[in-house]
Order: C-alpha cells, then structure tokens, then sequence
C-alpha cells in the first residue's frame, strides 16, 4: 500500500503491476488486503452504484477539512439534491457568461509570466494565484483582491499541508478513519497546528461566502446583471431554485471553502502539468503555436478553443496523464457482483467476467491506471502524444466520465460539476498577445499527496521551468 502511495515518482510500482497483473488485483493495507481496479466496466459500475460509499480515509479527509453542510461531505438524497441545485452555476450556457472573467485573467497570467521571460520561475505560485483569482471571480462574483488575506494565506498553508504526504500520516489517517466520527470531530478542536490551520479556513470562508451571498442579493433588488457568476447565477430569483427551497442561503455558503480550495488546487496542477509538457516537447508547443496564430488569423469567436484540434487534444492528453484523482478510495456498503469489461483469470485458470466483493471491502478505483490502459489508449499510453485524440488510436468503449471517457472528474453522481470551468480556464494555454515558450530544466518528479503533485528531487513541490518570450 505504501509502495503504492509512495514511490519515488508516481506509478513506479502501480503501473508495473498494471501490466504484470492487469486491470484487476489486490494489495495489502493497513486493515487487510483492498482491490485495484482499472477495468473501466467495473469501474463504471463502481462510480454508479448505490453499493459504493467513499472509502473511509477519503471520507474522513473531506469531514476534517469542509463544512459539513458541503457537497462533498454529503451523502445519499441529500448529495443529490445538493448537486442538482448548484449545476445550474454550472452548465455550459452559465461557463459560456464568465467568459470575459477568465480572459482577464489570463491576460494578467501571460503578462506576470511574461515579466519572468529568461528566467528559472517556479510556476505554482503564479498559477495558484490566477487560478485562485479565477475562482474568487466567477463562482463568488469577488475579486481575488477582495478576499480575507488571512484566508488566502491559510488556503495556501492547506494547499502545502495536504501536498506533503508521509508514510507515518498514511497510517495515522487509515487508523482516524476507523474512529467514530465523533471522536474524529472532537479532534479537530484539538491545539494542533494543522487543525487550527483548518478551523481558521473554515471559519474564514463561511464569513466570505456570508458577504458574497448578501452582497448578491442587495445587486438583485438593485436590479443588477446576476448572471456573471455563480453564487448570482444560484441567487437569481428569477429562476432559482433556491425560491423553492432547494438550497438555502446557508447551504449556498457552506460551499465557498470547498469551491475555492479544491477548484484552486486541482485547476492548479493541471495547468502545472500542461506547461510541463509543453516543455517536454519543443515540437508539439510550435505546432500548437501555429494553430493559435492560424485561428486569430481566422473569424474572431469567443470560444476560440472549440476549433483549435490541437489545444483541445493537448488539454485532453495532460488530463489523461496527469488526473488529480489518481486514486480514488471506495468501500462496499453491501455485498454486490462488480461486471468487468475484460475478464480475469482467477487461480484454477478460469476467465471471470465478475468479481464478488463483500460489504466492508475497501477498494482503489485506479483512475491514473485506466487512463494508461493500452487496450483503450493505444501501445504508447504511457507517453505524452496528444495527436492519438486526432488520429483514431483511442479505442471507444464502456462511456464513463463526463469528458472525452476520462476520469480525471471522476463520474457518476459525484461528477465534477466544475468541469466545464476548469477546461475555459485552460485558454491561459491559447492565449498569444504575449507569446511564451517552456523550457524544462532539472528533473521532475510526479507525486501523489490527496491530488497529482510536481515534486523536485528532494521531495519539494514546485515547477521551476525557464519562460522566454518568442
Ligand atoms: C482540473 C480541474 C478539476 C479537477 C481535475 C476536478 C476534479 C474533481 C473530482 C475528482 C471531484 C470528485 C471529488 C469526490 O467526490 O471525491 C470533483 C468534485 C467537484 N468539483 Fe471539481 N475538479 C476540478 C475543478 C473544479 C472547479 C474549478 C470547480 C468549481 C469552481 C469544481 C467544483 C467541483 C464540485 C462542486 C464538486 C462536487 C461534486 C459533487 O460532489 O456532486 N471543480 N472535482
């Protein structure tokens, strides 16, 4: 297990044993052997299935770090109803209005990076920033210069906290899982310095999510735009559900801390990851540079990006690659058949095209695996290639997740809803008023702390890359 959540780059060990043992197998934990499993009918089954709960260390992570009123600690009819009332800031018409929000703010990303042109520069804490102010914008309407500085300091402080991830924590979080809940939220009001790091974050986007939420609705009855975001979107009494009920006032701002720091850090890294690469292959940034400039020769449009083959393939290749979700814990609250699109061979040699699994059986639904599984991603899945989007090498099959079968925003009931929005704010990739190039440097390595990360040899997260302008 630790092997698994802690190897010198991520995948070391998972994707050997991948192709040593395929798609479905078991490893050892600290409470008994878990099942890894990348088949992507399982895992289908998995996401949808009322027999799955989230795994007990993940559930335990997101009661300690969010509101208890927050979409993602949630459970049953009341996720459902939560989910299904905030889509609605959501949808593609609703992303399409905070269009203008996120070209600011790659405006403002391409100048600070363009400042940075011949230097080394570590790109996380410009990124986080624009990613943070992105944030702040479209979902509370606010300026990321508006925010507490307090709670903009302790979300980073939480952000760097989750990303150092040891053997020792590890095993202390499978054993608070195994705690009753109450004696874990006791816990947090103990005097330790990453719990007060959490409470304080709590409290601080509770006030901040209270501000938005009256500042919205005093715009409202002065008869202001409300479509610009998505606490005005949610807020709209001329077609929220909130009249009806569905979502209170209080629930509304129980989801600033979760939508400020998981959209911030997860929008983060992928960007992260989408320069890296870049980097990596000189070739593929000038052909993609040259695609830019051919579509701001052509039609002025918006939505530049939805005829730009290339970046929309290189968007897709470093989610595939790079997942924040690599590995995502589910528990079985009853005994259930999973179906595989694959069979196994179990030990007598026959091949199984179902696997039992018992109530309490822990599982890893392999995102990172699946997305490099050479049956549906072709011979070279390991390998950064975005043109296999273009050139048919990409097999179709089981559909699961809610963008190009990737699992990078998981699926089912508890799909992403900020999908949508974390593929516009990846324009920052097409915008060329300011062109720049990456070029990569030391070695990197990926490592897997709660979410994806970019390590450096000596285990510190950051993104040191030399930036010209061309
Ligand atoms: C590349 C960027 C992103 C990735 C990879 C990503 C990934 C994910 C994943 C894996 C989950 C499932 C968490 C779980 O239940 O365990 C999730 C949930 C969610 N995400 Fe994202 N996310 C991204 C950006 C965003 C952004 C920018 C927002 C909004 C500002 C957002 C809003 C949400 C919400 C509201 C949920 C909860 C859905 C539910 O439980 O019903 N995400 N995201």
């Amino acid at each position: 297990m630790l092997q698994l959540l802690l190897p010198p780059q991520y995948g070391d060990y998972e994707f050997a044993w991948l192709k040593k043992f395929g798609p479905v197998y078991s490893v050892k934990g600290c409470f008994g052997n878990r099942l890894m499993i990348s088949d992507p009918l399982g895992m289908q089954y998995i996401l949808n299935s009322p027999h799955f709960g989230r795994g007990p260390a993940l559930q335990n992570v997101m009661e300690l770090m969010l509101d208890q009123k927050a979409i993602v600690a949630a459970q049953g009819d009341t996720h459902k109803r939560l989910h299904a009332a905030l889509n609605i800031g959501f949808t593609s018409a609703a992303v399409r209005n905070y269009q203008p929000i996120f070209e600011r703010v790659v405006e403002k990303i391409t100048e600070q990076l363009g400042k940075c042109s011949g230097s080394l520069t570590d790109l996380y804490p410009i990124l986080s920033a624009a990613s943070l102010s992105a944030i702040s914008e479209a979902v509370l309407g606010c300026s990321a210069r508006d925010l507490d500085e307090d709670f903009v300091a302790n979300n980073e402080r939480i952000i760097f906290l989750s990303s150092r991830q040891s053997s020792t924590q590890i095993i202390a979080d499978a054993i608070a899982s195994r705690l009753p809940k109450i004696v874990r939220r006791a816990a947090m009001h103990l005097p330790i310095a990453a719990f007060k790091v959490l409470r304080t974050v709590k409290s601080l986007a509770h006030q901040i999510g209270r501000r938005a939420v009256a500042e919205k609705l005093l715009a409202a009855q002065q008869g202001a735009n409300m479509k610009t975001d998505v606490f005005g979107m949610l807020l709209d009494l001329e077609q929220s559900d909130l009249k009806k009920n569905v979502l209170t006032e209080e629930e509304l701002v129980a989801q600033t801390g979760f939508l400020m720091i998981a959209g911030q850090e997860s929008v983060t890294n992928t960007l992260v990851f989408g320069c890296l690469e870049l980097a990596r292959h000189p070739e593929f940034q000038h052909q993609r540079r040259a695609e830019i400039h051919a579509s701001l020769r052509g039609p002025s449009t918006t939505f530049a990006y939805e005829s730009m083959p290339l970046l929309n393939a290189f968007i897709k290749e470093t989610l595939r690659l790079y997942p924040a979700p690599a590995i995502h814990d589910y528990t079985t609250v009853q005994d259930t058949v999973i179906p595989l699109a694959d069979g196994i061979k179990n030990s007598r040699g026959e091949v199984m095209n179902h696997i039992p699994v018992q109530k309490g059986q822990v599982m890893h639904v392999a995102i990172a695996s699946y997305q490099r599984l050479q049956s549906r991603w072709g011979e070279d899945a390991h390998q950064f290639r975005p043109s296999r989007w273009l050139d048919g090498t990409i097999k179709q099959g089981q559909a699961v997740g809610p963008y190009a079968n990737l699992l990078a925003f998981l699926g089912g009931p508890r799909v992403c809803l900020g999908w949508r929005f974390a593929y516009v704010i990846h324009d920052i990739h097409h915008n060329d008023n300011s062109p720049l190039a990456f070029r990569k440097t030391i070695f990197f390595r990926t490592h897997y702390s709660n979410t994806l990360i970019l390590v450096t040899p000596s285990g510190e997260k950051a993104a040191p890359l030399y930036i010209t302008r061309i």
